[in-house]
């Protein structure tokens, strides 16, 4: 069983196809279109507008025109379009999670959870959009009052990636809507059409014209460079590579823009010898699992103490060993495709790299045969220190292990690393895990857990893996800067 041909077909035809340029689906200017495809066939999904240079300025001049009337809407205003966004998103899980699905792979299961996580960003900056505040204040000196205002940035240009194609759009999209600040989106060029369909939803949910602009292209940088260098935008934020990052960075000082980055990972996932191994085989499976490997939070390094590494990797490859790789519209599919055939390559060239280095392949090891880039989930024990896929990113459903004996060993090793976005710690010692917790250098931890991902929680990482957080109470002041004004005292004549 699985899902029937008719209804991917009539959700497709549901897609707005155009590019969103001031509340209008339009062609784009020199007619240009691009194709979608599902990675799980490598057949076409749909077509779509393919924005150009010129395209990224008449969005930004729509985006530039509406900032100062969205500025000074209510913030009840922008809370109940979020709500009613929310509710829309909610009402139509089905088709959102159908979408993400055909386009990115994942299996629906994943994809619902998308959804859910994805709306969650939405009815959780509904929230926020009415709790903005300030303070008036006496001086120190008693002779003047101090006023601090927070204000909409103002114009922003967010740039999202493919692996989860709506939760980087609303997580993004919620705070910029509820700060009262104007957008640019362009989504990732493999996975467009969930942003299309989101921005059809949030315009029925009554954003005004020209808030939310829409453009999906296959050249980026022509389209984001312009517009970054254009002196009415204020913001960029950015989900993407590390190295994509750093130029986008080095572009924003031009204009001294705000800049929220959301880049890269390498989490270490470490396991002490007191921790209760069933529970850390089941974050592990999650850690790494989650959306094929293809999530900045998954778990790149098991770090496990030596003298549970081969209890725990027996485990952990026999739960990773029954996984089965499909179309994520199967029921069966537990693991869907790659994104394309470079990344598929990518995580290839890392395991033969350990492999040749001296691991062993608990399970796995290899793509899968046949149509899609299926890689099959993978368990290395025994890793190089040097391996490359212990530095890099892998982006797909493999798990090295390696071992340490001591607290220490096991902090150095954790933090061995340029990136710094989530770390996992499994033990049943609670001052341990707080004490290592303490010393990890990373943005978040999942302390027993291996999904810290909530809207309401503060996302983001330190050393290359970003600046800024997204969600939480956070998540609305990247979208805000702070105004003070030094009033007069008013007792004085
Ligand atoms: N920290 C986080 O919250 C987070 C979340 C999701 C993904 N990621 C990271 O994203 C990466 C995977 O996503 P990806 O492959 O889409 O990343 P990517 O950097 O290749 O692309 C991200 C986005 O940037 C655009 N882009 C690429 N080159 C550009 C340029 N020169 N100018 C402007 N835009 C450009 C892409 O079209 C896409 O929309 C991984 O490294 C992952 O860790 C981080
Ligand atoms: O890929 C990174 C984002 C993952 C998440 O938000 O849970």
């Amino acid at each position: 069983m699985g899902i029937p041909a008719h209804r991917e077909a009539e959700l497709l035809a549901q897609v707005p196809t155009g590019l969103l340029i001031d509340g209008e689906w339009r062609d784009a200017a020199g007619g240009a279109t691009f194709d979608v495809e599902d990675p799980s066939t490598g057949k076409v999904l749909l077509s779509i507008a393919d924005a150009s240079t010129e395209d990224g300025g008449l969005a930004m001049d729509a985006a530039a025109a509406a900032q100062e009337s969205w500025a000074r809407t209510a913030p009840r205003e922008r809370g109940e379009i979020l709500r009613r966004a929310f509710e829309l998103v909610t009402e139509r899980a089905e088709d959102f999670a159908l979408l993400m699905t055909l386009e990115m792979g994942k299996p629906l299961a994943e994809s619902r959870g998308e959804v859910t996580y994805g709306a969650e960003f939405l009815r959780w900056f509904s929230e926020e959009a009415v709790r903005v505040s300030g303070r008036y204040s006496t001086s120190p000196d008693g002779k003047s009052r101090l006023l601090v205002t927070k204000k909409p940035v103002g114009p922003c240009l967010l740039i999202t990636p493919w692996n989860f194609p709506l939760a980087m759009a609303t997580r993004k999209i919620a705070p910029a809507v509820a700060a009262g600040c104007t957008m640019v989106l362009k989504p990732a060029k493999l996975t467009p059409l969930t942003s299309q369909l989101f921005a059809a939803v949030m315009m029925e949910a009554g954003l005004p014209a020209g808030v939310l602009n829409v453009v999906s292209t296959t050249s980026a940088g022509d389209v984001t460079g312009p517009i970054l260098k254009d002196p009415r935008l204020r913001k960029v934020s950015f989900t993407g590579s590390t190295a994509v990052g750093q130029g986008l960075i080095r572009d924003a000082a031009h204009n001294v823009l705000r800049t929220s980055m959301e880049l890269g990972g390498n989490a270490p996932f470490l396991v002490f010898e007191d921790a209760d191994l069933d529970k850390a085989v089941d974050g592990a499976m999650a850690a790494k699992l989650r959306n094929m490997g293809e999530a900045c939070t998954a778990a790149n390094r098991f770090i496990v103490q030596d003298t549970v590494a081969d209890e725990f990797a027996e485990r952990f490859a026999a739960r990773v060993g029954a996984m089965t790789t499909g179309r994520g519209t199967e029921d069966e599919s537990k693991v869907g495709p790659l994104i394309d055939a470079k990344s598929r390559d990518k995580v290839h060239s890392l395991v033969t790299d350990a492999l040749d280095g001296g691991a062993r392949a608990l399970v796995g090891g290899a793509p899968e045969e046949g149509p899609g880039y299926f890689y099959q989930p993978t368990v290395l024990k025994d890793v190089a220190p040097d391996a490359r896929i212990l530095k890099e990113e892998i982006f797909g459903p493999v798990a090295p292990i390696v071992t340490f004996s001591t607290e220490d060993e096991a902090v150095a090793l954790a933090n061995n690393t340029e990136f710094g976005l989530v770390s996992y710690v499994f033990t049943s010692d609670l001052n341990r895990g707080l004490r290592i917790g303490e010393k990890l250098e990373s943005g978040m931890l999942g302390l027993n857990a291996g999904v810290v991902s909530n809207a309401a929680a503060p996302f983001g990482g330190v050393k290359q893996s970003g600046l800024g957080r997204e969600g939480g109470a956070e998540g609305i002041e990247e979208y805000l800067y702070t105004q003070y004004t030094g009033i007069a005292d008013p007792y004085a004549g």
